[in-house]
């Protein structure tokens, strides 16, 4: 087992399964979100914890952050009714389950949970970040992260088209949620024609160009955000894909690391999404952990695009990728601090 620990509790209240996943601690507590999510069986859920936590670890690490990886799962079966109730409790037992490890894990919202549901979460452990603003906290993360990867959009774009600037390249978004959203309006403004896509219909009317979401990842452009959900580039789809480069927010965008290679071989630049997605991360832990200003802690988001500068040209010095590049400064890091 690549963790340091993983604690596994029914919960008192909701009866339901509670996984917390510590990968490592090894550059400070561990922190990563708390996943609400139905799972066929809770071991999934297992499964996701021990996957992302480790993830996290990255992202932290690649991020500069003095913080270890962890990430927390409610696994709910197929058939369980999440009444507000349930719910409560559930958040509640989590609390105790973070508070049982002492500090050296910190929780905050993901997938199925947001900052109001962080405050049900402190009731029970003080160990909780990303509360909302009427409660002392600095709100949600999306719009620090839409920030991190439209630096890491110009970066990439200074080693893909030999500038920064974004005015006329075609950019695709596939998912327009909290941070496709965001990320819209900041590739917009800065003058690039910008499509979207989206499973929810309602999206439409946002006012961009729209593509269906099957055949946004393959739609003729610049740049490809993948900004929906995981697991969407894989060895079946790179030969189809047209973009020169991919970045984008959503978290383990690859079906597995080969993936890179095959995106390599083919001139396609793909930024690591653990690279390229840390700015909620970087902003919440620096403001709210940490205790850093407002400016401190977003010129640190903006500091993502030199990240991936670097990354990028690692890979290009050394004919590696740059997800290899990228997770050797993850080890650089971890091996400088033992
Ligand atoms: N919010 C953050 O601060 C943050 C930080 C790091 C990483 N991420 C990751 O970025 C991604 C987006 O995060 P978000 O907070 O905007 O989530 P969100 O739930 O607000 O938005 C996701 C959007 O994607 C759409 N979608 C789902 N499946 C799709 C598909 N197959 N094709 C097209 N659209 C689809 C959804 O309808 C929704 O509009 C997620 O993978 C998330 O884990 C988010």
């Amino acid at each position: 087992m690549k963790h340091e620990e993983v604690r596994i509790r029914h919960g008192r209240r909701s009866g339901l399964p509670l996984i917390v996943a510590i990968h490592s601690t090894a550059l400070g507590p561990a922190a990563g979100g708390i996943r609400v999510r139905r799972y066929p069986d809770w071991r999934d859920g297992l499964a996701d914890a021990l996957r992302l936590s480790e993830a996290m670890t990255s992202k932290n690490a690649a991020a500069g952050l003095d913080f270890g990886g962890g990430k927390s799962v409610i696994a709910l079966g197929p058939d369980v009714d999440l009444t507000p109730e349930l719910r409560e409790a559930a958040l509640l037992d989590l609390g105790e389950v973070i508070e049982s490890f002492g500090g050296a894990y910190f929780g905050g919202p993901d997938v199925g949970t947001g900052p109001d549901d962080m405050v049900v979460v402190r009731r029970t452990t003080s160990r909780v970040f990303c509360l909302p603003e009427s409660q002392g906290g600095t709100g949600s993360s999306s719009a620090p992260t839409a920030v991190g990867v439209f630096e890491a959009l110009r970066a990439g774009a200074t080693r893909v088209f030999g500038s920064a600037s974004l005015s006329g390249r075609t950019v695709v978004i596939s998912g327009l949620g909290s941070v496709g959203g965001l990320l819209a309006r900041h590739v917009a403004e800065a003058g690039a024609r910008v499509l979207v896509s989206d499973v929810d219909d309602s999206k439409r009317s946002s006012g961009y160009e729209w593509v269906l979401p099957e055949k946004a990842l393959r739609t003729p452009a610049d740049i490809l955000v993948p900004a929906a959900v995981g697991g969407v580039l894989s060895a079946e789809l790179v030969p189809e894909l047209s973009a020169p480069m991919i970045v984008g927010p959503a978290n383990n965008q690859l079906t597995d690391e080969s993936v890179a290679d095959a995106l390599a071989a083919r001139g396609i630049v793909w930024v690591p999404d653990f690279v390229a997605s840390a700015g909620g991360a970087v902003y919440i832990l620096l403001r709210e952990i940490e205790g850093l200003s407002h400016a401190e802690a977003m010129s640190r988001v903006h500091a993502i695009g030199d990240t991936v500068s670097s990354v990028l040209d690692a890979a290009r010095a050394n004919g590696s990728t740059p997800l290899r590049e990228a997770l050797s400064l993850v080890d650089a890091r971890l091996a400088g601090s033992r």
